[in-house]
């Protein structure tokens, strides 16, 4: 940490670090120097700085620590006139990942639906996106082998490279893509079980060069059958994400792929209620969430934008960033970022299974 101290008129690092003692990081409710969030303090007369490094470039809550830090420290150092803070963030590694798989990847994502067509694969790219937005490190592993879409919702297509054994993710909206469709031969239904299938989903998490990513978003095939049990018991992952739709049925297959999850001893995320509206109605998945006692993530609505984007490789939080649906899946992106960045923090990674 450097600082430059000017004791003449009292100001100095020490004082400064006691003012932000005042300041609690809203997700993590702690203070930001118990956090260690504090780095490279300045001081140069009256006017002081330093940068607050965030757990994730998505963090939903910046401004407000901003307002908060800028507060406690003209309110408590005698003679600041003037503060300016400054963001970075690291995103902290899932500490179950860390030196399991030999790649680097701080946290893996799984992303999965108790039936299919609710909008599983949209959900995932657009959560990928949105994420790569914020300026995050991510990447997609498209693990359905019954319909893996990613690719085309991503405008993506073709063979990845071979370099050195290692396959070369496909990359789109700064987001780096693989998909059990590259390993399929084309127009052939493969019958994936067992072994086979075991192997087929561990080689796509460790023999692709993923280069560093913050987020690894695996788009789940739908149901809870021998793709999640193998995908759970291959990789460690750092939390499950269900998506539903507002109807009854829907909800009773998410409440299948929470028990699950937790059979599996995967931390749930929580549900996100996908194509809400006047078609199918809204608040089933809040109400599933709540009867399966996770956390409700949020609602998108329908619109027909966001198939028309898909079909065309246009994720929606970039064809219409402004459009409602575009908004809440940036929202939902900053809260999963949120969540994650609370659940690597518990130091016991049983705590965090519901
Ligand atoms: N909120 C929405 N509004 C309008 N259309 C949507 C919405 N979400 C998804 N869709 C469309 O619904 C169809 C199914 O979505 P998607 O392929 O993402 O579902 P899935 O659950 O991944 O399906 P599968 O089981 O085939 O993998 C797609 O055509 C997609 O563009």
């Amino acid at each position: 940490m450097t600082a430059t101290q000017n004791p003449q008129n009292g100001i100095t690092e020490e004082a400064i670090l006691q003012a932000l003692r005042t300041v609690q990081e809203p997700e993590l409710h702690q203070d930001l120097v118990t956090l260690n969030m504090v780095r490279d303090i300045t001081i140069r007369g009256k006017e002081v700085g330093f940068t607050i490094m965030l757990t994730t470039p998505a963090c939903p809550l910046r401004s407000r620590m901003e307002q908060e830090s800028i507060e406690a420290v003209k309110r408590l150092v005698p003679g600041v006139e003037t503060v300016n803070v400054r963001f970075d963030a690291t995103v902290r590694a899932d500490s179950r990942i860390a030196g399991k798989l030999n790649i680097d990847v701080k946290n893996i994502i799984a992303v999965a639906s108790g039936k299919g067509g609710v909008g599983k694969s949209t959900v995932s790219t657009n959560l990928a996106v949105s994420l790569a937005l914020e300026g995050a490190q991510v990447g997609v592993l498209d693990a359905d082998i019954y319909g893996p879409n990613i690719p085309i919702m991503f405008g993506l297509s073709g063979k990845p490279r071979i370099e050195q054994n290692k396959m070369v993710p496909l990359e789109a909206y700064g987001v780096k893509v693989i998909s059990m469709g590259f390993l399929m031969p084309e127009g052939e239904a493969v019958v994936w079980r067992g072994p086979m299938l075991h192997k087929a989903i561990q080689q796509l998490f460790t023999d692709v060069r993923w280069g560093s990513l913050d987020y690894l978003i695996v788009d789940l095939p739908p149901g809870t059958g021998d793709a999640q049990l193998s995908l759970a018991q291959s990789v460690p992952l750092t939390g499950g994400i269900i998506v539903t739709t507002p109807q009854a049925v829907a909800i009773s297959d998410a409440r299948r792929g929470a028990t699950a999850f937790k059979r599996l001893e995967v931390p749930i995320l929580g549900v996100i209620e996908n194509m809400a509206g006047e078609i199918f109605g809204m608040g089933g998945g809040e109400e599933a969430a709540r009867q399966m006692g996770v956390e409700f993530l949020g609602r998108i609505e329908l619109d027909p934008r966001i198939r028309e984007g898909g079909d065309a490789g246009k994720p929606i939080v970039i064809d219409a960033p402004d459009s409602a649906a575009a908004q809440q899946f940036r929202t939902l992106a900053r809260l999963v970022a949120a969540r994650i960045s609370v659940m690597t923090l518990l130091p016991d990674p049983e705590l965090r299974i519901l």
